[in-house]
């Protein structure tokens, strides 16, 4: 296996928490889920943050916590949150450390998987409407992967083995 570490970038929903977890346990690599990175370094919960001190503070706190969790570091899958990849500068040390892997859902079943986790702020008011609102605005953020899997009516074992697949190449 090549990369160093597997990096996993996608909108929210489209399972890269539950993914990275699979396959953490698959290659015996630690999973590092940023979300709760930042939320340990912090003292505090992401919507508590995004209340509190505002997405700009928090979208720092995400980039400290991407270096903290990638540099110098081997044999790791991080699940980044789905806003993480709006910075250049987290796409630079993403790339720069592992694997990128982007994980894709079409809008129905991000929806569904999404629904009943009131833990996402920029998923307050009508769910719908903001998905696809922000769906249209990350249309394109998620190009710099490497690897792009669609994840839609797909079990995690099988997501994983296709990334498992990408790896051995
Ligand atoms: N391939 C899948 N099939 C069915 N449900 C899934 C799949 N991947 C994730 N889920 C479910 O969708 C929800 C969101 O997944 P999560 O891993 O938190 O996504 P993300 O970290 O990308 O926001 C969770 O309830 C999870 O169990
Ligand atoms: O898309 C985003 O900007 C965010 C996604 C969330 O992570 P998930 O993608 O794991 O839900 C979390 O980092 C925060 O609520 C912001
Ligand atoms: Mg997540």
């Amino acid at each position: 296996m090549n990369a160093r570490n597997i990096v996993l970038i996608g909108f929210m929903g489209t399972g890269k928490s539950t993914v990275a977890h699979e396959l953490a346990q698959r290659f015996g690599w630690k999973r590092v889920d940023l979300d709760a990175s930042i939320e340990e370094a912090e003292k505090a919960t992401i919507p508590q943050l995004f209340a509190d001190k505002g997405e700009p503070y928090f979208r720092r706190a995400e980039t400290e916590a991407l270096r903290r969790e990638l540099e110098g570091v081997e044999g790791r899958v991080v699940a980044t949150g789905g806003g993480a990849v709006l910075a250049e500068e987290n796409r630079a040390i993403m790339t720069a450390n592992g694997l990128v892997v982007a994980l894709t859902a079409d809008e129905e079943t991000i929806v569904r998987r999404v629904k009943d986790d009131p833990n996402r702020p920029l998923l307050q008011g009508d769910l719908r409407e903001r998905v696809r609102t922000l769906l249209g605005q990350r249309k394109h953020a998620y190009d710099f992967a490497h690897v792009r899997i669609d994840t839609s009516d797909k079990t995690v074992e099988r997501i994983a083995d296709e990334i498992a697949a990408h790896l051995a190449r």
